[in-house]
């Protein structure tokens, strides 16, 4: 007999009770992400003090940015910086570890990433541009930039309780985010045909690379996440909540303390389903190596450190139509 827990019914929710500016509640929020992530390694997180408006204003661009004729969208094309758009068809996962994917998603995305100025000594390096915008929606722009300036300061806040989480000092993360690497993709999901093999997928099941992902999505459902006996759990929509999950990056940084779980979507509602999810990576330069509060005399790092640039650059290549040509 084992005593293994029983696998979740829904996915843990974390309630932050309207933010992360009273550190005497760190404590307690730290152990339920930390019971979430040794688990399914998904939660959903609520009352995160991200204002709703900027979030609704988000979906709001982001439906706008999609509406817009094919030709236009197609002038904004995913650059070598990885901003931009990338139409249906586009990006096949071949770095997916949990399935073998013989259709591209059913899916388009508009990609932001982190600002990076001419003047910026990083300018030109790998990832490190320009955004691209769609000049016939100014508001796009401001929308997008109101909303990851709100997502950012909230990642940088929550690596104080993602530090206590894993035992560490509350300050211990924060030297590896001085210049996050951040991606906001602001997808759209068509109606998906039925098919006969099922094998069609809005994204195909897979891991996400990096550290955190907290996406929001509509109320269309059809998020499913690996439970912890293999089963597909869907991720339910909860208003104004966001599903935030372990990127490859963090769970080797945790030396496997912490899952990186499989998920896939399928949109099956009949409507179209729009999500955005941010993802929120270390700097390019870092470099990540088992956390030493993570390995032990009986729990050896079981993975070499590695340059976080390095490592992101290597998955973007095999991942992305528009890289495999370049490169
Ligand atoms: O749209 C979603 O709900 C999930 C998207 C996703 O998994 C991803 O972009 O990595
Ligand atoms: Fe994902």
């Amino acid at each position: 007999m084992t005593n293994a827990p029983l696998p979740p019914v829904q996915l843990p929710i974390v309630d932050f009770g309207g933010g992360l500016s009273d550190p005497g509640r760190h404590g307690a929020i730290a152990k339920a992400i930390d019971d979430a992530f040794r688990g399914v390694g998904f939660c959903y997180f609520v009352n995160t003090g991200v204002p709703q408006a900027l979030m609704d204003r988000l979906f709001a661009a982001s439906k706008r940015f999609h509406a817009l004729p094919q030709e236009r969208k197609a002038a904004l094309a995913i650059n070598e910086f990885h901003r931009g758009y990338m139409a249906p068809n586009t990006s096949l996962i071949e770095t997916s570890s949990v399935a073998k994917v013989t259709r591209p998603n059913y899916s388009e995305s508009f990609m932001h990433m982190h600002e990076v100025p001419e003047n910026d000594p990083r300018f030109g390096s790998p990832l490190n541009g320009p955004n691209q915008w769609p000049s016939e929606l100014p508001d796009f722009r401001v929308d997008v930039e109101a909303y990851v300036g709100a997502l950012n300061a909230f990642g940088v806040a929550l690596l104080r309780v993602i530090a206590i989480a894993l035992d560490l000092p509350p300050d211990a993360l924060e030297p590896y985010f001085k210049h996050p690497t951040t991606f906001l993709r602001l997808l759209h999901y068509p109606p998906q045909p039925p098919t006969a093999d099922n094998e069609t997928f809005g994204s195909a099941p897979h891991t996400d690379y990096g550290f955190l992902t907290i996406l929001m999505q509509d109320m269309s459902g059809g998020l499913a996440v690996r439970n912890t006996d293999g089963t597909w759990l869907q991720a339910t929509p909860i208003p104004g909540s966001y599903v935030v999950n372990v990127g490859d990056m963090l769970a080797r940084w945790t030396n496997g303390r912490w899952q990186s779980t499989p998920h896939l979507v399928r949109n099956v509602s009949g409507g179209d389903r729009y999500s955005c999810p941010f993802f929120f990576d270390p700097d390019m330069d870092a470099v990540i190596g088992a956390l030493p509060s993570c390995v032990g005399p009986n729990n050896p790092p079981r993975f070499p450190p590695v340059r976080y640039g390095d490592y992101l650059m290597e998955r973007l290549n095999r991942n992305y139509d528009y890289r495999k040509k370049a490169s």
